[in-house]
């Protein structure tokens, strides 16, 4: 069985700004192994290396698509997204993509993690009803924020300040605690239904 946390490095391209302002890459690869070298000295090994070339979807498929599939079978999955400002946490999950602009997740190369993952739920579903008719889902979804000391609700539009683009709920209304069980629960947070990929971007 695979270990139950798996840790995968992405390197990302250089920017225009750092080519123009003539930095290099400090990391090289070792051939076939998932490991770097950086700056010519320190080795670090994880279970997956990605290099610049790697493409979103390749990313997807490599990293993601099974947990979805383990998903779809009952276990919990969580993508945690880690490293310092400006490494490609943003680029990677796919926030940033253009959704809902035109054509499919499948169409578009630059569509990152959370795109995909809820694309690829939803054909799970659809899969699952289509062979077993009586078969009922929901899908429920929440936006939380937690930047420095505040939770932010990101969908919860009834205390939206007038000058920002956030939403805020005052911490009190937000609640993260450890269960009886050891799992990690949290009240006061909006849930909204979706039914499609675009819902969910949206
Ligand atoms: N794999 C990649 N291929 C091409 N460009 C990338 C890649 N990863 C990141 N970039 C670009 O690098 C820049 C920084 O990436 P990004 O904004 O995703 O970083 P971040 O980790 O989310 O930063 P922050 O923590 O400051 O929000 C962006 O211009 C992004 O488009």
């Amino acid at each position: 069985m695979a270990a139950t946390v798996q840790v995968a490095l992405r390197v990302r391209p250089l920017t225009a700004k750092e080519q123009q302002e003539g930095d290099g890459s400090c990391v090289a690869y070792i051939p076939g192994q998932p490991q770097i070298v950086v700056n010519q000295e320190k080795s670090f090994t994880f279970d997956q290396v990605l290099d610049p070339a790697a493409t979103q979807p390749q990313v997807y498929e490599r990293c993601v698509a099974a947990l979805v599939d383990q998903f779809l079978d009952g276990y919990n999955a969580t993508v945690l997204a880690y490293g310092q400002t400006g490494s490609g946490k943003t680029y990677s999950m796919g926030t940033a993509a253009p959704v809902g602009s035109g054509g499919g997740i499948d169409d578009d190369q630059s569509y990152g993690i959370i795109p995909r993952a809820v694309s690829h739920l939803f054909n799970g579903l659809a899969q699952r009803q289509a062979e077993h008719p009586d078969f009922e889902f929901n899908v429920d979804v929440s936006f939380l924020e937690l930047y420095n000391e505040d939770l932010i609700d990101l969908l919860n539009s009834a205390s939206r300040p007038d000058n920002s683009r956030r939403t805020r709920v005052m911490p009190s209304h937000v609640t993260i605690r450890e269960d009886a069980q050891g799992g990690i629960v949290w009240g006061g947070v909006t849930h909204l239904p979706a039914n499609s990929t675009h819902a969910v971007m949206q």
